[in-house]
């Protein structure tokens, strides 16, 4: 902006944008062009969303080298602060598997829990349940996924046995008041695959509903999905369950996970995953890159008008102290465009 009168440059800044109208999370100022009385909210939307920040665990899983324990806590930390509801911490699955999340019962036992957050882990099975109750975990997700293949790369086993894991799960949390959470990867397409039928998503889901989850999250964990692929799978699985029940998870491999978050609240969806900074990744999805950033998505939602109860300003800051610590640059672009000017 090198010869940009000083004028315009302030005009143009993003920083100054954010900090004025966004910065503390509430949502932008309605614009002048709205009737007395007309509602800032855009309807069609739901007027409340949640997000499921799962930056602490999907974000980190596939990290190279191992954060410290320490960090990973103080990340958390930061996030409970922001105002989000629930954050997903760490899983209990086995460390020759997924060696970063191997101070599981480091990392829940020396967590500040702030009163209304919720901290979920993963449990492919009961061992992981286990584990993860005598660490303190009081909600815990099952996680399988509609296509064969990368069930079978993930967790070992098919979809079928997967889904009598699951349920051994399920079944002990049922008995000890935990809520289970189900996930179901590839839910847009699958890197072993390819294209995965809505009905299987539909099925899986289904699934995963009945056994007692109560909220499904449907992966795009490739991030190969688009506004189009992810309505059908949604009007597929819309039929089985409530769509009060589900929750999407974007990863922006392709650059659509903010279009298709779009198509899915438009749907009714009100549960948004999302990792801050955009980190993550599968360490059984080759070439899959961040999830969605949880600041992108504040983002939009404030613009939308859509309460979340999330400060965007100190998600960003969690985002730049995890990014400071990891030696890399945030995947936001919200992010990038506030820090970076
Ligand atoms: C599921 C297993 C454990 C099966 O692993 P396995 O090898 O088939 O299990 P096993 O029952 O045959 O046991 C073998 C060894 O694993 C141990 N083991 C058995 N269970 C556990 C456990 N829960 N925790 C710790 N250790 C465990 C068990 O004790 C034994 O230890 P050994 O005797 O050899 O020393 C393995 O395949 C695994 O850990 N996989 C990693 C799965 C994972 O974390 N994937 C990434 C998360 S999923 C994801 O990112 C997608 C998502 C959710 O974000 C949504 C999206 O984007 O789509």
């Amino acid at each position: 902006m090198g010869t940009v009168p000083s004028a315009l440059k302030h005009c143009l800044s993003y920083q100054h944008l954010l900090k004025e109208q966004l910065w503390i999370g509430e949502p932008a100022a309605p614009p002048p062009a709205l009737h007395p009385g007309q509602e800032f909210q855009i309807s069609g939307f739901p007027d409340y969303v949640k997000i499921v920040e799962v930056g602490p665990r999907d974000g980190l899983q596939n990290e190279k080298v191992t954060v410290p324990t320490d960090i990973k806590i103080e990340l958390i930390n930061r996030l409970s602060k922001a105002g989000l509801s629930v954050i997903e911490a760490t899983s209990f699955v086995s460390s020759k598997w997924v060696p970063q999340m191997a101070d599981h019962t480091e990392v829940m036992r020396r967590i500040e829990r702030h009163p209304g957050v919720q901290y979920p882990v993963l449990t492919p099975n009961l061992q992981g349940f286990h584990s993860a109750i005598a660490a303190g975990a009081t909600e815990v997700s099952v996680f399988g996924a509609a296509s064969e293949s990368f069930n079978k790369m993930n967790i070992n086993c098919s979809i079928e046995e997967s889904i009598e894991k699951f349920e051994e799960v399920t079944k002990s949390a049922q008995n000890m008041n935990i809520p289970v959470r189900g996930y179901v990867s590839c839910a847009l397409g699958c890197p072993y695959e390819g294209n995965i039928i809505p009905a299987k998503v539909a099925e899986v889901s289904k699934q995963l509903y009945s056994m007692g989850c109560y909220e499904i999250s449907l992966g795009d964990t490739i991030g190969v999905g688009t506004p189009g692929s992810m309505k059908r799978m949604l009007e597929a699985v819309m039929k089985e369950i409530p769509v009060s029940a589900l929750a999407v998870h974007c990863h922006d491999t392709y650059g659509q996970a903010l279009a298709n978050i779009l198509t899915a609240l438009q749907m009714g969806v009100g549960v948004v995953d999302s990792a801050v900074a955009g980190l993550g990744g599968c360490p059984y999805a080759k070439g899959a890159t961040g999830n969605v950033a949880t600041e992108d998505v504040l983002y939009m939602l404030n613009g939308l008008g859509i309460n979340t109860g999330v400060n965007l300003y100190k998600v960003m800051e969690a985002g730049n102290f995890i990014c400071t610590a990891l030696n890399k640059k945030t995947n936001s672009k919200v992010a990038q465009a506030s820090f970076n000017v």
